[in-house]
């Protein structure tokens, strides 16, 4: 490899024909110098020892392909399909050139800083078959402590996990699994699986990819992933971001309103009723029902219009380009039956340009000229059919038009009735231009159809490559519909949890709900838990149990520190919680652990408290807000901030019914987030007792 790089960056020996030439050829040779580089120190992790054609050879399995052209040492990549046995339980396989490959063996090789280190067999024929090492060598990896990003798996893949990663491309995939199943991981590496040239037609460009994830604190966590799978490029961002930006409302406030009812109001029916129209908002058929609305409206709009305008064409006498009002209306037909990507809009216009010309019958060399007098002229006629309609307002004035949410005929009379009422009334709204995160889809719906929906390349749309959504159970089915339209067909893979659901009333019922929308797609469970301790898990599991009636998730079986638990009094008597918080953190840095977290329910008890905790020789850098950055060490971080990020330690405070009441759902799934951080250590602690689902 090193051979490789110097020849790479000699700089002699990049010589082209000429001077453009050459530079071209030293960069990309840097580049290829500058990728291979990295993988110097650890070259390989794995080898397959294989039959093939009565031959036995063995082959290297690394993070990058490495060919060496003047000698008989090569690596595979672990995306290659030839990688992938290393991590599948076949034994056998059919090589591209033909005949018949058996594998003889897999061997883990721990490689750090050009020495191995440790050599564990995973499967040898010769020893009788499955060794037990792929789980040892999966138990050493998970003791480690944890970092201030998310990490690859590459070496420890298991094969349940290979599979889903690499599941045909072209087909879009649901991943379920519980908390800890490595849903989040596997989607980065089905990504980074999909960027390999071997995926032909299907490959992506990281560029072209994006990745949605519920909050912009776990967005820059889990992209620092990125680098280590070759990722860079790849837009890592939150639903609402990218929606806004597409709206090109980046400063509009996003509230859930629906969340705050449910949580602080005690009238059922209210409560049901903010749920039910939550759901009906995100229903797959308000797609069509705006789709329907958008139709009437440029109709109205198209009464009593035509397009009239001189152009000089050269060689000619001025002549007079027309459209009447039915030909207007015709044109609104085929615009609407092509349904452009980049919206009606852009699509009418280009359908009045191409009439225009061969109306005029314009020859090639004049049609740059007659498309620019004919602009200003058409962009006045679009802004009397299309102008006034944004896709706030627009999304807004459906939800109070009875008139207009029955057209489509797709509404019965009672859901419009639950379309028009307002059960959220009594909540308030921010003083700033706002919008409430269950009217997002029907407002991207509206911004799809007029201005279109996918990624931006300069002042045109594409479709994205490949786009990953993390916590794919908050996700409404009409949005599904409307991310299907933005990225390439079968080019959707989803991870979630339908039990970890915090947000019902924002997500499907089922995953065959979003299957109806993306055609095709196939639900993959992961059925293993690799995140954290027996102990930890054990905990976890108690509290899950009380509104998951899903099947025991099975953990890697780890053993690890006890829970710990500090409670400064009982139920008459209350003590002082901060004291003991920094008695946890000396403990959890006494067990040998630095990245730890003070888990609290709200943003503003993780304020208070990270300020108090320094009169306790406590210094928590607080994370409350979606600018903070996780960079490792001591944080307090609310509940809602922490879920899907991961710590060696976890202290959950306010552990007790006063915070987490027992009696509503939401609290006790909070509490499930706060208590599953931790991969080795938890404490929990509470000025009184503590929560009896922890006690
Ligand atoms: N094959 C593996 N080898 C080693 N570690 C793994 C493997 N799979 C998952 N992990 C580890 O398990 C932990 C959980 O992974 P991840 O966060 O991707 O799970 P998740 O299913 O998305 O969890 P959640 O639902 O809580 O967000 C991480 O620390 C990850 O590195």
């Amino acid at each position: 490899m090193i051979r490789q790089i110097e020849f790479w960056e000699d700089r002699d020996r990049n010589t082209g024909a000429d001077l453009e030439t050459s530079v071209t050829m030293a960069d990309t040779s840097e580049e290829h110098a500058a990728m291979l580089s990295v993988h110097v120190h650890q070259p390989y992790f794995g080898s397959l020892k294989v039959r093939v054609g009565g031959r036995e050879q063995t082959l290297y399995i690394g993070k990058h392909a490495f060919l060496d052209t003047k000698g008989a040492h090569s690596v595979v990549s672990w995306e290659s399909e030839v990688g992938s046995l290393f991590y599948s339980d076949a034994l056998g396989w059919t090589p591209r050139r033909g005949g018949q490959g058996v594998i003889k063996r897999r061997r883990q090789l721990d490689v750090a800083h050009k020495h191995l280190l440790r050599v564990t067999d995973l499967y040898d024929d010769e020893q009788g078959g499955d060794t037990g090492g792929r789980e040892e060598v999966l138990l050493r990896r998970l003791q480690e402590q944890s970092t201030a990003g998310m990490r690859d798996v590459v070496e420890t893949l298991q094969p349940e996990q290979n599979e889903a990663m690499r599941y045909p491309a072209g087909t879009p995939v649901i991943i379920q699994g519980a908390a800890g199943s490595g849903k989040t991981t596997i989607g980065f590496h089905r990504l980074a699986w999909m960027t390999n040239r071997d995926r032909g037609l299907h490959q992506a460009r990281p560029e072209a990819c994006m990745v949605l994830m519920p909050n912009r604190v776990l967005a820059a966590y889990a992209a620092r992933i990125l680098p280590e799978l070759e990722l860079q490029g790849v837009v890592v961002t939150t639903p609402e971001t990218w929606i806004t930006g597409l709206l090109g409302l980046e400063k509009l406030e996003v509230t859930d309103r629906t969340l705050t009812l449910l949580l602080t109001d005690t009238d059922n029916a209210r409560r049901a009723l903010a749920w039910r129209k939550a759901k009906l908002l995100g229903d797959a058929r308000m797609l069509d029902v705006v789709r329907t609305h958008l139709w009437n409206k440029f109709n109205a709009a198209i009464q009593g219009q035509s397009f009239s305008e001189r152009v000089e064409v050269r060689g000619r006498d001025p002549q007079t380009v027309t459209f009447s009002e039915a030909q207007l209306f015709g044109l609104l037909h085929d615009v609407f039956a092509a349904d452009p990507l980049d919206g009606y809009r852009a699509g009418y216009r280009r359908l009045l340009e191409e009439h225009a010309l061969a109306q005029l019958n314009v020859p090639e060399a004049e049609e740059t000229s007659v498309g620019r007098q004919l602009s200003t002229p058409l962009t006045t006629l679009l802004g009397r059919i299309f102008a006034s309609t944004t896709p706030v307002t627009e999304a807004r004035r459906l939800l109070t038009d009875p008139a207009a949410l029955s057209a489509s005929g797709l509404l019965t009379e009672k859901e419009i009735r639950l379309l028009l009422a307002d059960p959220l009334s009594g909540i308030p709204t921010p003083r700033r231009a706002h919008a409430d995160v269950t009217e997002l889809p029907l407002m991207l719906a509206v911004q799809a159809f007029t201005g279109g929906i996918g990624r931006a390349v300069g002042r045109s749309l594409e479709p994205f490559d490949h786009v990953v959504l993390d916590e794919a159970q908050d996700y409404s089915p009409l949005l599904y519909a409307l991310l299907q339209r933005a990225a390439r067909t079968g080019h959707i893979t989803a991870l979630g949890d339908l039990n970890q659901g915090m947000h019902g009333y924002k997500g499907p019922s089922s995953w065959e709900a979003v299957q109806e929308q993306l055609p095709g797609a196939q639900v993959l469970t992961l059925s293993r838990t690799f995140r954290s301790t027996r102990q930890i898990t054990g905990l976890g599991a108690r509290i899950a149990s009380t509104y998951n009636r899903a099947a025991d998730v099975k953990g890697v079986d780890r053993d690890g520190a006890e829970v710990q638990r500090y409670s400064g009094g009982n139920a008459d008597q209350i003590g002082d919680e901060r004291p003991l918080i920094a008695q946890a953190v000396r403990d959890a840095r006494a067990a040998g652990h630095t990245n730890i977290a003070i888990v609290t329910r709200r943003a503003a008890d993780a304020d208070h408290l990270s300020e108090q905790l320094r009169e306790f020789d406590t210094d928590a850098q607080p994370i409350t807000t979606q600018e903070h950055r996780y960079k490792g060490g001591l944080v307090i971080l609310p509940v809602n901030l922490a879920k899907g990020l991961e710590f060696s330690a976890a202290i959950v405070a306010g552990a007790n019914a006063d915070i987490y009441d027992e009696n509503v759902e939401y609290e006790r799934r909070l509490l499930y987030v706060a208590a599953s951080r931790a991969l080795h250590w938890l404490a929990l602690t509470s000025a009184g007792e503590l929560h009896p689902l922890v006690r």
